[in-house]
């Protein structure tokens, strides 16, 4: 990973990041500060074709797919078990199976070499069942299964089998499959308290978020956490925080403004175009995804951003200031690789299975989506 990079920025010492920089001027503020909006389309053409333009007066602008083939790092036969990512997702319970699965499974298809999956016992022998490469842990309990008095020793046990495993994860998905029972999410916010401590970067989504939209404290200025809310999920993020409703004419700006109201976290609100802001810099991803919105995708997206959001990190540490692209922060970075690979395996799905697409179709499209962009056998710079 450090020979790539180096070698990477040796041969393209001219490269920077150009600030595309846009007064906005919509509240007091925002008057006082100049921030990135950046559109990423998927090509060349793309940019042509959606106008945000790659090239500007000479700079050489990173669009997702240069970001992309920045963090992949080189399949490298020195590499050992673990170093292309080890990722957890803490979801999964009598109602929600599938979506742990699609987040974990994502995880592995795009390149990370282990995938977890803490549940509650009733899940576990079903997720298990959808595929033998994920090593699920049956740990959660919820309130029907745990009398009163039991609650506090439950509590210890469910936070001492996820510590004994936590210092190995690079990165915590927390959410998808998870229900919203009142117990269970005790629990599940005693082990983001302890990624947090452990600096283990999280990414929150389903009921995670309906979890942190309710305990704000529990993110709140941690630059490692990222958001991913759908339209439902942004809406009440946006009442709690921003106590207002949510402002489509002006998406950009009020994204920006609620991650910084979050303290710096990272939020990726899903849609037609995905919008990343760490409440420094606004982005958004355009890349044509697909038209069929079937359940299961933002799960998928989930577990894409998990690692590129370790990738990231972990080009950051080696690269240092030989950094070529000019966003430092992983969260951000990862959010735009995950939302990138994410939509181009939707569209390449789309276009083979139409209207009959289902999340399993489009998780089978994530390898050549990578590929497509970052070619298993060569260096991607
Ligand atoms: N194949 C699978 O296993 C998949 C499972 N999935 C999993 O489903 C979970 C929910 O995610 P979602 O995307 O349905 O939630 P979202 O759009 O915010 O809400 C839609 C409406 O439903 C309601 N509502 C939700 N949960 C509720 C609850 N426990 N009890 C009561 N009401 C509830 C909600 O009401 P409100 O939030 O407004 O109270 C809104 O009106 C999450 O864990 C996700 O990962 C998905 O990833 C898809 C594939
Ligand atoms: N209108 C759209 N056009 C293109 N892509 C979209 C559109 N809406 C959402 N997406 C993409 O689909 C993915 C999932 O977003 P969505 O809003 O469906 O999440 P979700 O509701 O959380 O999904 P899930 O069913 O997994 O819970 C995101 O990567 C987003 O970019
Ligand atoms: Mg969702």
């Amino acid at each position: 990973m450090l020979m790539k990079h180096v070698i990477m920025n040796s041969q393209l010492p001219f490269l920077c990041c150009a600030n595309n920089c846009m007064l906005l001027a919509s509240s007091p503020l925002f008057r006082r500060q100049r921030f990135l909006i950046r559109s990423f389309g998927g090509s060349i053409d793309h940019c042509r074709n959606s106008g945000s333009g790659k090239m500007q007066s000479g700079q050489v602008l990173f669009d997702a797919e240069d970001i992309v083939r920045a963090i992949t790092p080189a399949l490298d036969q020195s590499r050992h078990k673990g170093q292309a990512g080890n990722i957890a997702v803490i979801g999964g319970c009598r109602e929600y199976t599938g979506a742990p699965y699609f987040a974990a499974i994502s995880a592995l298809k795009i390149g990370a070499d282990l995938s977890h999956v803490f549940c509650t016992k009733d899940a576990s022998p079903v997720i298990k069942s959808y595929s033998p490469e994920l090593i699920v842990h049956p740990v959660l309990e919820e309130s029907y299964n745990v009398r009163d008095e039991d609650k506090k020793i439950i509590t210890s046990k469910v936070l001492a089998e996820v510590d004994k495993w936590l210092e190995r994860f690079d990165c915590l998905v927390i959410g998808p499959g998870l229900g919203r029972d009142p117990f269970l999410l005790d629990c599940v916010s005693e082990i983001i308290r302890h990624a947090r401590q452990s600096n283990i970067p999280i990414v929150v989504d389903g009921d995670g978020l309906f979890l942190v939209t309710n305990h704000l404290e529990l993110v709140r200025g941690y630059d490692l956490a990222v958001l991913t809310p759908n339209v439902n999920e942004y809406k009440r993020l946006v009442q709690k925080v921003l106590n207002s409703e949510v402002n489509d004419k002006d998406a950009t700006q009020q994204v920006l403004f609620l991650a910084k109201q979050i303290g710096g976290v990272t939020i990726l609100k899903k849609g037609k175009s995905d919008i990343i802001s760490d409440g420094d810099t606004v982005k958004s991803v355009s890349i044509y995804g697909s038209p069929r919105r079937c359940g299961g995708q933002g799960d998928i997206l989930s577990g894409s951003v998990a690692v590129f959001l370790s990738w990231a990190r972990q080009y950051i540490e080696a690269s240092g200031q030989d950094s070529i692209l000019s966003c430092k922060n992983p969260a951000v970075l990862g959010s735009i690789g995950g939302s990138a690979i994410m939509r181009k395996a939707a569209s390449i799905a789309f276009s083979n299975k139409k209207r009959s697409t289902v999340t399993s179709d489009i998780i089978e499209s994530l390898g050549k989506s990578l590929e497509d962009i970052c070619p298993a056998g060569s260096s991607c710079l």
